[in-house]
């Protein structure tokens, strides 16, 4: 009881504590002793339940202040809780107790005041007695009453020692009990007391920890704050540095890619205007599936025009104005070329043509793949991007035809009926131009429109199949497309044709094991190749003639071939080694063209366009 106030909670307790010390004068007046002392044990029971209940209220607090706390301290608290549970179920057992011993001194007080009654009531008989007895003799009568009632008093007293040594010993043991209970009542709460107390400075340091941390987290959030406002205007001044860079570097590009062209046209004028490209076949799946030996053609690797062949053990060489690896891409390829094509918009000829052996990959290079196009689409869409470029400045007018030379017949892929077979004419207008009279050139205005009609110039392509390749494509197909510019400021009008052209195979016939029809097919091919390669002979030389009419291939490309035209032979190599002799021929051939000067080029300006300027 002498233990100082629980620091942060002393009146709670301290009033619990007065009750403890209810004094005996506040007892009803004549009780016993015994009952005197249950009745202070009871209000000492009292005291320390409400002391119970202020101690139980202060944990509640310090439970939902350290609510926050880290785990141990509410570990600690877990375990307080379950010692005050624990001190209730022992109070509430001693209240059961000490319920237990009221009964019995109830029961007690009444067997006594049973006992009063019923001395009372014999008193009362012995009155009667004794009033029926008045007429005896007075001395008898008094002494055998005095004797009576001395053996009542006695009895009467031994029966009161009796239940006061009862009640005496009920309330010893009700005492006994209490101040056990009290006792171990004292201590838990001394027990609490104590970890109360060693509670609180951990949470004061807890509490002061964690507003040092609160304090840190604001003063990290502004440090962040503020570094990343940094962060980002030091990004925006970067940005804008490198986008005022790339805006320099764009415009520096720009003039660069003008000189370029500038200077491959120049150079293409100075070159003479034929140009030899030669494009090395990759080995494909079904090559390797068939166990096919490649590598028997390959490319220096120091010099890109050079292409190196094995035949019979030994090594020849060819020069060609670029070679093309295997791996290289269609786009790769294209970009080649690009500035030719390019070339049709101011006016002039250009002509391109693959030229190998069957399955050497002309249609991959000139059509490509759905996913992959070659040549054919990649210049089309091109010289349509080209022209919505300078549209405002520039008008265009685009047309298509698509034929195929097959078995020396012209046929026109594009008709309604592909089977006619077409003649070339001189143009009646007296231009000295050819033309085919009935050919179908369809005017476009969208790539989706030369789209379409690709496909339909596709469908309509004769192939057949020989033991050598079961796609080989047995017919030259040539599309060409015709653009006239005019310029409307100065109503200048110029027209360009690019022809585009896939020969077929150019084997030699006798190995290709063709018969009847088919034999027929590779005499009439071999002759309009052969028939190239004289024209291509003749131009070189610097002949007054030139055998175009020689074939309906060379006919037909008269313009694209002769002076003033750009031309791009793209002869395709097979890397396989059974191939190798027919890729000597086709590089023989390359190196023949490659050599042939064709002098400057030259526009076709429009002369009736030219007398109305
Ligand atoms: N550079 C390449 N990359 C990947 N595959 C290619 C390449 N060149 C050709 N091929 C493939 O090789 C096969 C034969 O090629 P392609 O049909 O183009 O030969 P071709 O010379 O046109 O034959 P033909 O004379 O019969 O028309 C095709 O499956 C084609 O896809």
């Amino acid at each position: 009881m002498g233990s100082p106030p629980l620091p942060g909670i002393p009146r709670g307790l301290d009033a619990s504590r007065r009750s403890f010390l209810i004094p005996s004068h506040a007892c009803p007046q004549g009780v016993t002793d015994s009952e005197k002392r249950i009745h202070n044990l009871t209000a000492e029971n009292e005291g320390l339940k409400q002391s119970l209940g202020v101690a139980q209220g202060l944990l509640q607090q310090l439970v939902s202040a350290s609510a926050q706390s880290p785990a141990p301290v509410a570990k600690e608290n877990e375990g307080l809780r379950a010692r005050v549970q624990q001190l209730e179920a022992t109070l509430q057992q001693k209240v059961e107790e000490l319920m237990c011993l009221e009964v019995q001194m109830d029961r007690l007080q009444w067997r006594k005041e049973e006992e009063v009654r019923h001395l009372d009531e014999r008193l009362r008989g012995l009155q009667l007695s004794l009033e029926a007895h008045k007429n005896q003799p007075p001395e008898v009568q008094i002494s055998a009453y005095e004797a009576e009632i001395a053996g009542l008093q006695q009895d009467l007293v031994r029966e009161i020692n009796q239940l006061e040594a009862r009640k005496e010993e009920a309330v010893r043991e009700a005492s006994r009990c209490s101040e056990q209970h009290l006792q171990q009542l004292r201590e838990q709460l001394a027990g609490v007391r104590q970890r109360l107390d060693a509670l609180q400075p951990l949470l004061r340091g807890m509490k002061s920890d964690y507003n040092s941390l609160r304090g840190q987290v604001h003063s990290f959030a502004d440090c962040y704050e503020a570094a990343l406002g940094e962060a980002r205007r030091q990004m925006c001044s970067a940005l804008d540095e490198a986008s005022h860079a790339n805006h320099l570097l764009q415009g520096r590009y720009q003039r660069e890619v003008l000189l370029r062209k500038k200077c491959q046209e120049q150079l293409l004028e100075l070159k003479g205007n034929i140009r030899v490209l030669c494009r090395l076949k990759p080995l494909t799946s079904t090559d390797r599936q068939e166990g096919e030996a490649g590598a028997t053609v390959g490319a220096d690797p120091a010099d890109d025009g050079c292409v190196t062949a094995c035949y019979k053990g030994k090594e020849r060489t060819f020069k060609v104005d670029k070679v093309f690896l295997p791996q290289a891409a269609q786009e790769e390829v294209f970009q080649e070329i690009e500035p030719l094509v390019m070339s049709c918009l101011n006016g002039y000829n250009v002509c391109i043509f693959a030229y190998g052996q069957t399955g050497s990959g002309k249609t991959y290079t000139m059509e490509g793949v759905p996913d992959n196009p070659g040549i054919n689409q990649r210049a089309l869409q091109a010289l349509c991007r080209e022209m919505e470029a300078k549209e405002g400045a520039w008008k265009y007018t685009v047309s298509l035809s698509m034929v195929e030379i097959y078995n020396e017949a012209i046929r026109d892929l594009l008709a309604k009926d592909p089977q006619e077979k077409l003649d070339i004419k001189l143009n009646p207008d007296g231009s000295g131009q050819l033309h085919v009279p009935g050919l179908t050139s369809v005017e476009v205005r969208s790539f989706r429109e030369i789209k379409k009609m690709l496909s339909l110039g596709k469908r309509n392509r004769v192939t057949s199949s020989t033991n050598m390749n079961e796609r080989s494509s047995r017919s030259h197909a040539l599309l060409t497309v015709t653009i006239t510019s005019t310029e409307l400021s100065s109503g200048t009008k110029v027209t360009g044709k690019l022809n585009l052209v896939d020969l077929a195979g150019s084997e030699r016939v006798w190995k290709s094991g063709a018969q009847g029809e088919r034999l027929k097919e590779a005499q009439n091919i071999n002759r309009s190749l052969l028939a190239l390669g004289e024209v291509i002979q003749a131009l070189r030389a610097k002949q007054a003639h030139v055998p175009f009419r020689n074939s309906k291939l060379t006919y037909l490309l008269q313009d694209s071939l002769g002076k003033g035209s750009k031309t791009v032979m793209m002869v395709q190599i097979s890397p396989l080694e059974k191939n190798v002799g027919e890729s000597i021929c086709s590089l023989k051939f390359a190196q023949r063209v490659c050599k042939v000067e064709l002098g400057p080029a030259s526009r076709r300006i429009d002369a009736s366009a030219q007398r109305d300027v």
